[in-house]
Parts: structure tokens; C-alpha cells; sequence
């Protein structure tokens, strides 16, 4: 972890510690970029993308297809899309699978025990390489984002999309405000914008894959998303954003998904500058802290039948099974001072892209299987194994395919 954090050269929000430098940077992201007006300002590059992925999965009716793969790459394409107007079709296809195989790569690294962590005085050795590799990763990432920036501020404007404004476009705005409050250095726009692809892309493509699983294996509960796509969407329209606060059983299933696979199962490591006493424990200045909300949220002591999926247990009390953190039985995205600045953009993605996938397309299961929930955890906890599955056009109307 010590390596890790290392390479982002104290800049980024995850790495940083806390304190007033910490703070600003996460308000400027929590009330700019994630405030409904920053995220309908880009809502049209989220949108392509997302058309884009019901297209390349119709081209591929009635074969089996690694959906695993299509979504993982449906996410980046809506990261980069969103973060600076990229795309990952065309001719820059071959920098986005640069970009996926690097990100794979990183994660990879995030989740390797080091044994600096357990012996800090090891760590100027670099026994396992860890942070040289790690930094060779983070520093093509900069090189790369400083391309992008310059590109831009040669240009003026972002690529045109109706009235949308990429997220560089909208920090590069709030630095020409001039204020303290908003401005930022070059190095951090490129740690901020490093963070949201690398904190955001797994993540939530992880949720996204999860909720595909689950309701394969529980097609009575697929049922019930169904019916409630066909009521509110209906045969003749696409999913829109503006919709998905009406799909309370879709929520749900989002919900019970994050319970009992959370993307980031021990959280990011917490570390206290002073010296604790909890409940008993010495927790010393200076050490890791992993939170296991995997467990917890399995616990059951807190939770009737743990293992079951079970949507149902979110429709009821809704104020309290929400994503504030305010319940230590369910925060998969944190709590408190350091919780999740990106959950405005998950409630809106994950139920945009998982209501048109199931919206456009039937899912079948090749030769019958149902798919297993074998996990595979790098940092974030993925399926073991891909999803593959055939998909069967739903909707009578081609349009909806283009
Ligand atoms: C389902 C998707 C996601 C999950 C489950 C998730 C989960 C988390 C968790 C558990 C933390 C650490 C909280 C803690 O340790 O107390 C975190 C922090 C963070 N997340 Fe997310 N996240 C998701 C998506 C995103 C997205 C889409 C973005 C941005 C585009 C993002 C940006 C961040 C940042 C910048 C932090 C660091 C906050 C800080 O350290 O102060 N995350 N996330």
C-alpha cells in the first residue's frame, strides 16, 4: 500500500491524506463535477457510449458474447468519454486497449501483498518491484493526461456534443475563475482525473457485471426488473437517465448487488495520524487499517439468510439502506470524511447501463449453465470467471438497435 500511495506523489484525493488541501479538493469535486448540474452537463457522452454498446452487442445477436468484456470496455469508453470527450472507437481503439491493459495491470499491483506494508524497513529495497512497476504505470498516465490537457488548452474547447461539457473542460473552467477555492495545478487535475479512472472504471464495471450474474441465476427476479422496464420504458423508447429514478426494484437489485459483492471489499486502507483506542484495541499512529465490509455485509447477525440475493430487503426501509454510510451494516463506498465522491455518477450509470442491457436484449445461458460466483479479487473483487451469454433482441423496433 506504502507503494502505492508513493506513486501518485501525494496529489491525487484516495492517496492523500487529511487535512484543508484534501478537503478542497474533494468539495470541488463533490459540488462541481458530481452536482446534478456537472454530471447533465456531460450526460450526452455518456449517453454515446451507452448507444454505442447496445449496437456492438445487436451485431452479435444469437452468439455467445463475453459480456464481462463488453461491459468492462462499455465503462471505460463512458470514463473517458466523460473525463475528456475520448472515445474508444475508431482510430484511438488501440490507445483505449493501451489504457484497459494498463488499468488490469495496476490493479493487479494494488492487490499484490507486499511485504513493505508488514516491514516498512524493507521498503527502500523494493523487493517485489511493486512500486517501480506501479510507477512506471501512474507515469505514462500522467504523460498521457498532460497530452490531453495540452491538446485542449491549444484548442480553446472540448469536442462539441449538444450543450455537454467534458469533466477536463469543466476543471479547466473553474481554474480560468481564478479563485483559491477552485483553482488547481496542472499535476492535480491529472491526479484527479487519474483517480476517477482508476477508482471508477473497475468499480463500478465490477457492480454492473454482479447484477447481470445474480439475476441470471435468480430469473424470477429477473422477471420482476422486467416487468417494471416494460411498464416505465415501454417497447417503443431507449433508456434515458431521466428515467432510472422510476425503476425502484432495478435500485434495489443495484443495492443487494453492492451488499453481497462489493467492489471494494476492504475499502481503501485508512491510516490514523494519531494513536487510537477502540473498544479495547490499541490501534497504533501510522498503521493500515482494512475495513471488511464483504464481511459484514454478510453478517448474519445483521442480515436474515446473508447469502440469499434478495432485492426485497432494500424496498423496505429505503432511508436507512441508502449509500451515506451512515449504517456500519451496509457502506459499500465508505463513510464519513473519506466515503466515495463519485456515488452521484455510480447511482447513475450502473442503473442506466444495466436497465438498457436488460431492457434491449433476452439473455440466454449457453448450453443451459448457470453462471457461477466465483470471486477474483485484485483490490476490487470481480467475477473469477467471465460472463458469457447469448443475447436475443427484445424490442420490436430497430431504431432502438442504432
Ligand atoms: C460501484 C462503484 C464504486 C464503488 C463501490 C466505490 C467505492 C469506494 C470506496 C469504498 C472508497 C473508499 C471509502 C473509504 O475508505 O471510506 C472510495 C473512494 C473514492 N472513490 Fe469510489 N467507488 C465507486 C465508484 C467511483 C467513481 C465512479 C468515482 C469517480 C469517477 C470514484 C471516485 C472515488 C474517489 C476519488 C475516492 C477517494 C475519496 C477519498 O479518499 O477521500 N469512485 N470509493
Amino acid at each position: 500500500m506504502a507503494a502505492i500511495k508513493g506513486t501518485f506523489g501525494g496529489l491525487d484525493i484516495v492517496w492523500r491524506s487529511n487535512g484543508p488541501e484534501l478537503q478542497k479538493l474533494r468539495k470541488l469535486v463533490v459540488r462541481e463535477i458530481m452536482s446534478n448540474n456537472g454530471l447533465d452537463a456531460c450526460y450526452e457522452f455518456r449517453r454515446r457510449e451507452i448507444r454505442q454498446m447496445v449496437k456492438n452487442i445487436h451485431g452479435k445477436i444469437g452468439s455467445p458474447i463475453n459480456l464481462s468484456e463488453q461491459i468492462f470496455l462499455t465503462m471505460l469508453s463512458v470514463t473517458m468519454s466523460m473525463l475528456w470527450g475520448g472515445s474508444l472507437n475508431g482510430e484511438v481503439a488501440k490507445l483505449g486497449l493501451e489504457i484497459k491493459d494498463r488499468l488490469e495491470e495496476f490493479m493487479k499491483l494494488m492487490g499484490e501483498p507486499n511485504l513493505s506494508d508488514i516491514f516498512p524497513m524493507l521498503r527502500p529495497f523494493n523487493l517485489q518491484g511493486i512500486e517501480s512497476k506501479a510507477k512506471k504505470h501512474v507515469s505514462w498516465f500522467y504523460g498521457f493526461l498532460e497530452s490531453v490537457i495540452k491538446q485542449r488548452m491549444k484548442l480553446g474547447e472540448g469536442p462539441k456534443m449538444a450543450d455537454s461539457k467534458d469533466f477536463l473542460q469543466q476543471l479547466l473552467e473553474l481554474n480560468q475563475r481564478g479563485d483559491a477555492k477552485t483553482s488547481l495545478s496542472m499535476m492535480e487535475i491529472k491526479a484527479v482525473l487519474l483517480d476517477m479512472v482508476i477508482g471508477g472504471t473497475d468499480t463500478t464495471f465490477a457492480t454492473i457485471e454482479w447484477a447481470m450474474t445474480e439475476l441470471l441465476r435468480h430469473p424470477n427476479k429477473l422477471r420482476k426488473v422486467i416487468e417494471e422496464l416494460d411498464a416505465i420504458i415501454g417497447d417503443q423508447n431507449v433508456v434515458e437517465e431521466s428515467n432510472i429514478s422510476r425503476l425502484p426494484y432495478l435500485t434495489a437489485v443495484v443495492k443487494e448487488t453492492l451488499r453481497i459483492h462489493p467492489p471494494a471489499p476492504l475499502l481503501v486502507p485508512h491510516m490514523p495520524n494519531e494513536t487510537t483506542v477502540i473498544a479495547g484495541y490499541t490501534i497504533p499512529k501510522n498503521s493500515w487499517i482494512f475495513f471488511n465490509v464483504w464481511a459484514i455485509q454478510r453478517d448474519a447477525e445483521f442480515w436474515e439468510d446473508p447469502l440469499r440475493f434478495e432485492p426485497e430487503r432494500f424496498l423496505k426501509d429505503t432511508e436507512k439502506r441508502n449509500y451515506t454510510g451512515n449504517s456500519f451494516h451496509f457502506f459499500p463506498f465508505g463513510s464519513r470524511r473519506r466515503i466515495c465522491v463519485g456515488i452521484p455518477l455510480v447511482e447513475k450509470i450502473t442503473m442506466q447501463i444495466l436497465a438498457t442491457l436488460l431492457h434491449c436484449f433476452d439473455w440466454e445461458l449457453p448450453d443451459g449453465r448457470q453462471p457461477n460466483v466465483k470471486e477474483k479479487l485484485q483490490f476490487v473483487l470481480t467475477k473469477a470467471e467471465p460472463l458469457v451469454v447469448v443475447p436475443v433482441a427484445r424490442l420490436s423496433n430497430s431504431i432502438q438497435y442504432q
